[in-house]
């Protein structure tokens, strides 16, 4: 085997091992508790009495380690303007339709979702884990946090951007984010915010997602002349819909639950969602048609972030999440993609992204900073845990072929087995 010696760097990423707390997620439960209590407002949110949040040295020690191990680069910087991550409202049938989702509130006691106004830093709370995700009760960002938090307090949230930042402002304990689909691959601008935030991976859930065509009550198929949700789950359903004989306008929204909120608060008769059956029933409205999805096999990845990374364990399998960029050099995504090749190391992912225009602030030793344009960041996920001396000689390796390099987690893989008949949604 070709393996190097480790840098000084990874050695300290080691030495917190034997010294620190293990830290690791919640158990996984198939059946997740989606009853309304587990979701908060704001305001209640405000009402938890305190809660001493001490970080120990060792887990400093941790993440400045892994700071030094993603390379010479401390941080990275993005001067164009955010733009939330969110979701374009887009064309889906080649014309450009933006759909105005007026903020009517509804008469319900469903939770608003937090706006970026929402964001001022929240004093300690109680001892359930809150998680933050983009949308509105009933989305399946929602049920994938019920999956990885059974108990957690789930969080919603108008934009992904202000998801992270309920995290980064301990509003929230964890964030959840959906990355990629097995109908409809990686979502991009998600990979983006990974980026432009400093969150950690400390988790993921595969969750099989069950799309149903929902209507007013009493509405027909004869009756609907557009049908909107979020762009996955209309580009997930495409096929079955032009089956039903539905082919209408297709419209993008944020979110899929947010779609059938806005049937039922506008009354909208011509209108159809797709969105899960606990949308169906918290907005009131009826299944038109069930398991719309084009493949049965339709699974969406998500991941859990939180402001601290976990401690990586080597007693069940783990997963890393790594993401680099090269300046110079030849044939460096070879000689990267070998370092875990030679190791026996699988990798489950491999995606590259143009990052042309966006500098990425990298830092030399001196803390001196200069801004660099990469053509491309690579994102890859091998299966082994940072805990693992195979995974720290390829990062050590990886390092040497470029010139940034983060990791963005180490954490437990989801095993859950599952099939086209476990409805999770
Ligand atoms: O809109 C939602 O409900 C989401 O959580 C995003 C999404 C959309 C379609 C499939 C999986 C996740």
């Amino acid at each position: 085997m070709n393996s190097i010696i480790p840098s000084k760097s990874i050695l300290k990423s080691l030495s917190y091992l034997d010294s620190t707390p293990k830290l690791s997620i919640p158990r996984k439960n198939h059946h997740h508790q989606s009853n309304r209590s587990q979701i908060c407002t704001i305001k209640s949110i405000y009402k938890h009495e305190s809660r001493n949040f001490s970080v120990g040295s060792n887990r400093a020690d941790w993440q400045s380690s892994c700071a030094i191990l993603a390379s010479n680069v401390v941080s990275q910087q993005s001067t164009e303007k955010t733009d939330g991550g969110n979701a374009d409202i887009t064309s889906i049938n080649g014309v450009h339709q933006t759909l105005d989702l007026v903020p009517v509130q509804q008469e319900t006691n469903l939770p608003k979702p937090l706006s970026i106004t929402d964001l001022s830093p929240a004093p300690m709370h109680g001892s359930q884990l809150r998680v933050a995700y983009q949308g509105v009760p009933g989305a399946y960002s929602e049920a994938a946090a019920g999956k990885a938090y059974p108990n957690c307090e789930a969080i919603p949230c108008d934009q992904f951007e202000v998801a992270f930042q309920a995290v980064e402002l301990w509003i929230a304990d964890r964030a959840v984010l959906p990355v990629e689909n097995s109908l409809g691959g990686s979502i991009h601008r998600n990979y983006d915010l990974l980026l432009r935030h400093n969150l950690h991976i400390v988790g993921e859930v595969q969750l099989p997602v069950h799309h149903c065509l929902l209507v007013l009550p009493g509405v027909r198929k004869e009756y609907l002349n557009r049908v909107i949700s979020h762009p996955q789950a209309l580009s997930q359903c495409e096929l079955t819909l032009t089956k039903l004989g539905l082919s209408v306008a297709r419209e993008a929204v944020d979110d899929t639950a947010g779609a059938a909120e806005f049937i039922a608060t506008h009354n909208l008769r011509d209108t159809a969602a797709i969105a899960s059956a606990r949308a169906a029933e918290l907005y009131g409205l009826q299944i038109l048609a069930d398991g719309i999805q084009d493949d049965s096999s339709n699974v969406t990845r998500f991941v859990m972030l939180a402001r601290e990374p976990i401690i990586p364990r080597t007693d069940r399998p783990f997963k890393t999440s790594i993401v680099f960029a090269h300046d110079k050099g030849t044939s460096v995504l070879f000689k990267v993609l070998s370092a875990f090749a030679f190791r026996n190391i699988s990798l489950t992912k491999i995606e590259s992204r143009p990052y042309r225009n966006r500098p990425i602030r990298v830092v030399g030793d001196a803390s001196t900073g200069t801004a660099k344009h990469f053509e491309y960041m690579f994102y890859v996920d091998f299966e082994a845990s940072m805990a693992d001396p195979r995974a720290q000689n390829a990062l050590a390796e990886v390092q040497e072929f470029t010139s940034f390099l983060r990791v963005l987690g180490s954490y437990p893989m989801d095993m859950t087995p599952w099939s086209p008949s476990n409805r999770d949604m």
